[in-house]
């Protein structure tokens, strides 16, 4: 939205949320969300055409087109609990708008959401909308943490789905003329309802199984004396399969990948086709397997136990450059580590210690052996071993010799992301391995 209004200056943006405290934030210097080049975007467009208040009815009542980017979080309850999406957010919002409309509107799913998501909601403002007549529109959104800003200065594409009636032709042009503004015109797709909603859905199972596939070569890589990175960079090269992507990890978090997989698994075998269901579960399938094996070649590593030793975990958010630490591997790992009893110091640029604690053991819970270093070094010092499980870019050139004379021998380092030089690493001392460096 902050991206529309600094392309758009003649449209007022007003983002609303019933969270106060987020709101509240987003009108402040600090913004809830850590993002390279938002503060700069928010700080040109905000009291000039970009607003953020409370008041959702009353920005109802206002608006022309209503952008829906509101949670649709896993179900944890009832029928398809773990699996389904939980679109109980979508619908309130549906019914708020239906009670407080007062003229047409044009209604934009922007959150990701099951396919058909779109006649629930036609329905529900129909029936509660006192003929006030509006537009349904999808518009899923594929942006990446970290990358935002850039992604949507420059979008691959765009996508926008709507009823292939006059009605919904002209609401689809209303919304292609804003994106038109900054955005290539054949970069804008327009289709039908159902194809657009589903394909956002596809392109995130496609990205995650891209990693699912390359992490499930890097164990084979490790056993047969391979490298993953050469391997990648191999396959890469060819352009049907591309470079992109290819990146072998401790395995993929964030708040979509895992959610939007699974979502896409209930909906095949909702519509009856569980061989399809069973294909796309084994990327998440992997990935569960690929974070509990870095945590296993750890302890194995380290003689078979890690009571009591201190282990260094570097990075704490799910990805670098960014703040948000939904599904992280990192909260796995630790997981893992402090049910073997170790003594687990992690150490994130941009992510508070009160975080790290509440996501890895649960709200309020402690315990002793889960701390948080204000730097690397200090996570560092005195460790049996490092674990490098985000790729901040700091850590790249971190004084590992310094770091090194300061653990216990043999000192050991784990590289989840393959950014360090191991054969540099191995010089100073350590035993040092990645992910897939057979
Ligand atoms: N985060 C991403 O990078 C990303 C990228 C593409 C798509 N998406 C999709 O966008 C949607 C939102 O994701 P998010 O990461 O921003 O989630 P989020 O949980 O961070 O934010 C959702 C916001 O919606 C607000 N909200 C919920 N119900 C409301 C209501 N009835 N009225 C007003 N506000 C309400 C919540 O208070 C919250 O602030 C999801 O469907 C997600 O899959 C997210
Ligand atoms: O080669 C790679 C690429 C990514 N990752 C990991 O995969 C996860 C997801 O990364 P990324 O896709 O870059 O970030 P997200 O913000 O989760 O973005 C994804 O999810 C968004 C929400 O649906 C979509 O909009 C984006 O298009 C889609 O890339 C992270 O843990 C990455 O570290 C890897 O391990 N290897």
């Amino acid at each position: 939205m902050a991206m529309i209004a600094l392309k758009c200056p003649d449209i007022t943006v007003t983002v609303v949320d019933m969270n106060v405290a987020r709101i509240a934030a987003w009108n402040s210097g600090q913004l809830p969300i850590f993002e390279p080049g938002l503060d700069e975007v928010v700080q040109q467009a905000r009291g000039r055409n970009l607003f953020f208040s409370t008041d959702v009815a009353g920005q109802i009542k206002k608006s022309d087109i209503i952008f829906v980017a509101v949670n649709t979080p896993t179900k944890t309850y009832g029928v398809g609990a773990g699996r389904a999406a939980d679109l109980r957010y979508i619908e309130s919002v549906a019914r708020t708008i239906a009670e407080h409309a007062d003229s047409a509107k044009i209604i934009v799913e922007k959150s990701t959401i099951p396919v058909k998501t779109a006649d629930a909601i036609k329905t529900i403002l129909a029936s509660n909308s006192r003929g006030v007549k509006f537009q349904v529109l999808s518009n899923p959104e594929f942006l990446a943490e970290g990358t935002a800003v850039k992604d949507l200065t420059n979008p691959d594409r765009v996508l926008i789905g709507g009823e292939r009636t006059p009605e919904g032709e002209q609401a689809m042009a209303t919304l292609v003329g804003v994106y038109a503004r900054w955005v290539q015109r054949d970069r804008i797709i327009t289709t039908n309802l159902w194809s657009s909603e589903l394909s956002k859905l596809v392109a995130n199972a496609f990205l995650a199984q891209r990693i699912s596939s390359i992490n499930s070569i890097s164990a084979l890589c490790e056993a047969t004396g391979a490298d993953v990175d050469e391997v990648a960079n191999a396959i890469g090269k060819d352009s049907r399969i591309g470079a992109k992507f290819l990146k072998s990890s401790v395995g993929f978090g964030g708040s979509c990948f895992q959610k939007d997989i699974l979502n896409l698994t209930y909906l095949c075998e909702s519509f009856g086709l569980p061989e399809v269901a069973a294909y796309w579960t084994s990327v998440v399938g992997i990935n569960d397997w690929q974070k509990r094996r870095f945590a296993g070649q750890i302890v194995k590593a380290l003689f078979n136990t890690v009571a009591e030793k201190k282990i260094a975990v570097l990075g704490f958010a799910f990805k670098k450059d960014t703040n948000d630490t939904r599904e992280s591997a990192a909260i796995n790992v630790c997981r893992d580590l402090l049910s073997e009893h170790a003594k687990v110091c992690v150490y994130d640029p941009k992510v508070p210690a009160d975080e790290i604690i509440a996501d890895t053991l649960g709200k309020g819970a402690q315990n002793p052996r889960l701390t948080v270093a204000k730097d690397a070094y200090e996570a560092c010092a005195g460790a049996h071993a490092i674990a490098i499980v985000t790729e901040w870019d700091e850590f790249k050139t971190l004084d590992y010799a310094k770091i090194f004379a300061g653990m216990p021998k043999p000192a050991f380092l784990f590289d989840g992301r393959n950014i360090v030089d191991l054969a540099a690493l191995r010089q100073i001392g350590f035993q040092a391995t990645g992910i897939g460096k057979g």
